[in-house]
């Protein structure tokens, strides 16, 4: 057995979708766990855990929602534990007929004197609602009478703790099967669920955290096989980074990186983009751009070799002036597109025929759209795509839809491109051509502003000629730059607000995150 710190770490990068987690905990009963002594053991952690949070007696009316399955059963539970340190319980339990194990809780909780309702309106005056009405067994639309009852929880205001997910919630897709709770808290229990990685859900979940139970990590590995779908845990990230330089080294051993970005018209994608890269600490950082915004660059990072090109009439780049005996192979990584404008298609298409690893975003991603995406499947080298959702429809107007289930959509975009594919959102997901997805549990909205995105292609950048030496995958360090991006954008809501947080700020940011992450 791992020690236990070990053991945690692991589990925290585990994704499951229902079936997977079926598969693991029948292995778990199969090998002589009981199942009412699981059910014991996560409801006791629960009620301990919730006792912490809301501590007795300044909550005191604790409402309990009751649903058929396993989820009602953790939810009895927790509310024996409640009745048993002084908490005041009260049962709502819509749906007569529970499953056997759920039942025998029923029945002692009511020998216990705990009154329960078929009806939500008495759980009114609760100072807490704990909501085990539904868990990983949900398949089916939520109907009435039930729907209208979670719909009377939105109007009240006490906090709700979900057991498992938020009841209602698709475990894998996190789509609302008609009505869900909208919960202030959700203790995931054992594994996380895919749903809950899922944008359209985190309207639902609140605060998340895992409850462990200890799932031995032998199952865990049987049952869930290659590709898998992973968290990017601080720890997975911190292990991508290039925070150490062998002693003897020199700049071009430490990857030299090729930026090509920037119009007269939008200068500051160039910009942001230099300044991500800047950041990721990069070797050597080359950056072609307009011949016009070639002192705007060379103000800013003096420490890079800034390449003025020939322009259009409309000040994009007309053709790569780069320098005598330089060529595009000359590069451990290219990045390009922020700020480019259509007119600079020739431009992505000399880069798609050259053979470096290659970022493309922004418009380097809507020329691609125009091209097909076809072309990938010819480069030797590593593609990374960077779409936000508008972008990837663009591109892949016949994945599933970015909006929905978006684990499906950037695995089927990177199958069929054979490019890594970083689906930019709230839950930044990323994927590789053999279907292992990567998703960034934590991030927030103070990052959904103009320029953000174009620090990150810079990072990423950075990252990926810096990588190529070493043999690290290129998933994976795409991951780890949408972790450094989105750390950094916490780091930078946390000293300055969430209003505060512009794409040059966050630049500044993602130096000190490490500091705070790496020690
Ligand atoms: N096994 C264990 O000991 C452990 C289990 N754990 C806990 O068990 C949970 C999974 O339990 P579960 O599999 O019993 O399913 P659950 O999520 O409670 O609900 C399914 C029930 O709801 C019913 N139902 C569905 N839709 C409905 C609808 N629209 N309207 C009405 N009814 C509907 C459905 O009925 P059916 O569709 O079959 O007719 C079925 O009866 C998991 O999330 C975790 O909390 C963990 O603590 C670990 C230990
Ligand atoms: N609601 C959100 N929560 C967390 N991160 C977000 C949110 N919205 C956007 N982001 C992040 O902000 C960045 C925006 O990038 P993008 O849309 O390309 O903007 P731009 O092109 O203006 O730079 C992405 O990294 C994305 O993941
Ligand atoms: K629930």
């Amino acid at each position: 057995m791992l020690p236990d710190r070990s053991r945690r770490k692991q589990i925290e990068q585990v994704v499951v979708t229902a079936e997977q987690m079926r598969q693991i905990e029948a292995r778990i009963f199969a090998a002589g766990m009981p199942v009412a002594a699981l059910m014991e053991k996560v409801g006791i952690s629960i009620a301990r855990r919730v006792q912490t949070l809301y501590p007795y007696p300044q909550v005191r009316r604790v409402g309990v929602l009751v649903g058929p399955g396993h989820n009602g059963g953790d939810a009895l539970v927790v509310a024996r534990e409640l009745h048993f340190q002084g908490y005041e319980v009260l049962i709502y339990r819509p749906i007569a007929k529970l499953k056997e194990l759920t039942n025998q809780h029923a029945q002692y909780a009511e020998s216990l004197g705990i009154p329960h309702f078929e009806a939500i309106a008495p759980l009114q005056d609760c100072d807490l609602l704990i909501d085990g009405l539904f868990g990983f067994g949900m398949e089916r639309q939520i109907t009435e009478p039930i729907a209208s009852d979670i719909h009377q929880l939105d109007r009240w205001s006490m906090p709700i703790l979900s057991i498992d997910l938020p009841s209602g919630l698709h475990t894998d897709t996190g789509e609302v099967l008609g009505k869900a709770v909208k919960a202030t808290r959700t203790f995931c229990l054992g594994l996380w669920k895919q749903g809950l990685l899922q944008d359209r859900a985190l309207e639902y979940i609140g605060t998340v955290e895992l409850i462990d139970f200890d799932i031995p990590t032998a199952d865990i590995h049987a049952v869930l096989e290659a590709p898998k779908v992973k968290r990017v845990t601080s720890d997975l990230a911190i292990a991508t980074l290039p925070l150490t330089r062998p002693p003897v080294t020199h700049k071009y051993k430490q990857g030299h990186l090729l930026l090509i970005c920037g119009s007269r018209r939008y200068a500051g994608g160039a910009l942001l983009t230099a300044l991500g890269a800047r950041a990721s600490g990069v070797g050597m950082l080359s950056i072609a751009v307009p011949e016009s915004l070639k002192p705007l660059l060379n103000a800013q990072l003096p420490e890079a070799l800034v390449v003025g090109c020939p322009e259009t009439d409309n000040g994009a780049i007309a053709q790569l002036d780069l320098p005598e005996g330089t060529d595009l192979e000359s590069f451990q990584a290219i990045a390009c597109g922020p700020g480019l404008t259509l007119e600079a298609t020739p431009i992505i298409q000399g880069v798609l025929n050259n053979d470096c690893p290659l970022v493309l975003d922004a418009d380097g991603l809507n020329i691609l759209a125009i091209l097909g995406t076809q072309k990938l499947s010819r480069r030797s080298s590593p593609t990374v795509l960077t779409p936000h959702a508008g972008e990837f429809k663009r591109l892949f107007p016949d994945a599933p839809s970015p909006m929905q289930d978006r684990i499906s959509a950037v695995r089927e975009a990177a199958q069929t491109s054979k490019a890594v594919v970083l689906l930019k959102g709230a839950r930044t997901a990323i994927a590789n051509p053999s279907g292992q997805v990567w998703i960034n549990p934590e991030s927030t909205p103070a990052l959904a502003r103009g320029g953000s995105g174009d620090v990150l292609t810079g990072l990423l950048g950075g990252l990926l000629a810096q990588a190529t030496a070493q043999h690290i995958s290129v998933d994976a360090i795409a991951a780890c730059a949408a972790w450094w991006h989105s750390q950094a954008g916490i780091l930078a809501e946390r000293e300055r607000t969430q209003i505060g947080v512009d794409a040059f700020t966050l630049t500044q940011f993602l130096i000190p995150v490490l500091h705070q992450s790496v020690g």
